[in-house]
């Protein structure tokens, strides 16, 4: 599969000379996969995102997206990501939802019939046909979340970037934005590339996890490969998925249950082992 984003020894330097070093594994997105990038504060999430998206120049290593270096080609790479920064406050400009949503579509020249109809599509696919005609200061938190993603989805862009989406949402909206990032990813084929400290929605988020700790990309791996490894969670001071880790204790018991991804699929699963279905492979201890 082809690689749409690359970065090989990312070497940052801060103004005030600080150095983030994102060495160790090459971190690498294929098209139109899911990748989940986890790790503690200050780890360089965020940096490298800033270099994905051409924010910013490397002094050392190598950044492409889509076979380009973001920094020296930002209109052509902006144009193909769509991002949802952590603090929507600062993305969501329009005076009303709607021009917010139609702040892209009419900057790129489009007519005022294209712009609608591209306003109404992405409102329609992350249902806020309602927020339309309101002013976005006094949405609610997750309200603004939905309307940044709609902005940075609204020309469909190949590739979504997002940092810490599900931060303050309660746990319905962020099953909502959940399903939401899921279908882009499925119906559009958006490559999904998401930040979050948020573990216990990962398995339903991710095909493939990246843990980062102090500027090094310690691990890859999809969320079974990569939630049992226990001490590279503990270097990066994080715990597994509570779903994840109850049912890979139950499957050293020796019970053959397949890892849920959700809350529903663990009832499933549960359910089944209940009415005797789970086979045993050793004797539980
Ligand atoms: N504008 C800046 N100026 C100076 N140092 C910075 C700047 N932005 C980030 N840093 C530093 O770079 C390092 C990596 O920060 P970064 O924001 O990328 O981490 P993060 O993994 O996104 O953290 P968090 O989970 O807290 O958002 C930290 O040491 C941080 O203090």
């Amino acid at each position: 599969m082809e690689n749409i984003i690359r970065v090989q020894c990312l070497k940052h330097v801060y103004p005030d000379k600080t150095e983030v070093n994102l060495c160790g594994l090459d971190f690498l997105v294929n098209q139109g996969e899911r990748v989940v990038i986890l790790g503690p504060n200050g780890a360089g999430k965020t940096t490298l995102l800033s270099h994905i998206l051409g924010l910013l120049s490397p002094v050392e290593g190598k950044v492409e997206v889509m076979g380009l270096a973001p920094y020296k080609n930002f209109n052509t790479i902006r144009k193909n990501i769509g991002v949802v920064f952590q603090n929507v406050d600062e993305q969501i400009i329009g005076p009303r939802v709607y021009d917010d949503i139609a702040f892209t579509p009419r900057n790129e020249g489009l007519s005022k019939e294209e712009t609608h109809k591209k306003v109404m599509a992405v409102a329609k696919t992350l249902k806020i046909e309602e927020l339309l005609n309101k002013i976005p200061h006094y949405l609610s938190g997750g309200q603004k979340k939905k309307v940044a993603l709609a902005g940075a989805m609204v020309m469909m862009p190949k590739i979504l970037i997002m940092d810490e989406p599900f931060d303050s949402l309660d746990p319905k909206s962020k099953g909502e934005m959940v399903s939401i990032i899921n279908q882009l990813n499925k119906k559009h084929g958006v490559t999904l590339v998401v930040t979050t400290h948020d573990i216990n929605v990962v398995p339903a988020l991710a095909d493939a996890i990246y843990i980062l700790k102090d500027g090094k990309i310690l691990v890859r791996g999809t969320p079974q490969e990569v939630f049992v490894q226990v001490d590279v969670l503990k270097e990066a001071n994080l715990e597994p998925p509570i779903l994840l880790e109850l049912f890979t204790r139950l499957r050293r018991k020796g019970y053959n249950m397949n890892i849920p991804n959700n809350l529903d699929e663990a009832e499933e699963e549960l359910l089944s082992m209940l009415k005797g279905n789970a086979k045993i492979v050793n004797s539980p201890s």
